[in-house]
């Protein structure tokens, strides 16, 4: 690729909690992720994710929540989210078009003037709106605000969402990607969380369990504090494999725990929230769909 040609900005999604970024996100990147949080990144805003269109790169940034505090504690986090969107290149408020313009939404949209950068309104869950109060909506909240562009998505269906990458891909300012192209998620992280945990099971467990376990990283969050909260299962063939992973009163299992917990944080450098399980599947070995999700493909019969 032409590096010359390259465009890469920061998008500062903006909105009431629920409104749905983070299903938007999803479909803006193309694939399910969890938050990304390179360490560049770790002064400003959550990664939400990182989307590729063309020449360009879009990092669509969080901003935790805006809500109208009350404690101190929300209060900071309002400024945190705030900064996000003033650092931004580009702003998107996202509005659930079915609770349309609440307290919450016009508290937003007057903040939302201090705001330079160019903005884009996102009316989302546009399936449960119909057409003359969606209108309606469009109207009183351009006229509240400045938008370069008003959008109608379904972002749970995917409707829509194409139309509002196009344009931040076309509206991000021209320089180099500040990302590598396979850090859209954090699927190379989970397959290695997995890994980790399989070593330390094959390390305390070489004799008694060999090559029949899988592990799979089931879910992987990447919290606000900083740390990651990380589940893993792993499947053994039978029952009494089962009770050797466990241990007596679950010391072995708390034990390759407390291993894999210890290397993967020194691996992310940040703390680490592990949580074990081990289930039985019988014939594991046979199923293909875990293979997949080991990484493996095999050809269809
Ligand atoms: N009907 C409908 N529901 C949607 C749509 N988009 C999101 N939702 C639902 O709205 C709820 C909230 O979505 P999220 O993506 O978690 O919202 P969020 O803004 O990221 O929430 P926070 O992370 O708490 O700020 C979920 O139950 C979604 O399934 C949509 O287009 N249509």
């Amino acid at each position: 690729m032409n590096d010359t040609k390259q465009r890469c900005g920061f998008v500062a999604l903006i909105g009431a909690p629920n409104v749905g970024k983070s299903t938007l996100t999803n479909g803006l990147v193309g694939t399910k992720v969890s938050i990304v949080t390179p360490k560049v990144q770790t002064t400003r805003a959550l990664i939400r994710g990182i989307a590729i269109d063309g020449d360009a790169q879009i990092i669509f940034v969080d901003t935790p929540g805006i809500f109208r505090p009350r404690r101190r504690l929300d209060r900071a986090m309002v400024t945190t989210a705030w900064s996000g969107a003033h650092d931004a290149d580009l702003v998107a408020l996202v509005i659930d078009a079915q609770r349309g313009l609440d307290e919450e939404a016009e508290t937003i949209l007057n903040k939302l003037k201090d705001v330079r950068q160019p903005k884009a309104l996102i009316l989302n869950k546009v399936d449960l709106v119909e057409k003359p109060k969606l209108l309606d909506l469009t109207v009183a909240v351009n006229a509240a605000g400045t938008f370069e562009a008003t959008f109608m998505v379904a972002a749970l269906s995917g409707y829509g969402v194409e139309d509002v990458r196009d344009w931040f891909a076309r509206n991000v300012p021209a320089g180099p990607w500040l990302y590598p192209e396979d850090q859209l998620t954090d699927a190379p992280q989970r397959h290695l969380a997995s890994e980790i945990t399989r070593e330390k099971l094959y390390l305390r467990l070489h004799e008694e369990l060999p090559y029949q376990s899988t592990i799979e990283t089931e879910t992987w969050e990447d919290r606000k504090d900083g740390s990651a909260r990380i589940e893993q299962t792993i499947y053994v063939e039978r029952e009494s494999q089962r009770k050797i992973v466990l241990g007596k009163g679950g010391q072995t299992i708390k034990a390759i725990g407390a291993a894999a917990r210890e290397e993967l944080a020194e691996i992310l450098e940040r703390p680490v929230h592990l949580f074990l399980f081990v289930k039985v599947r019988e014939g594991w070995g046979d199923d293909p769909e875990r293979y997949r999700e080991m990484g493996i493909e095999f050809p269809r019969e």
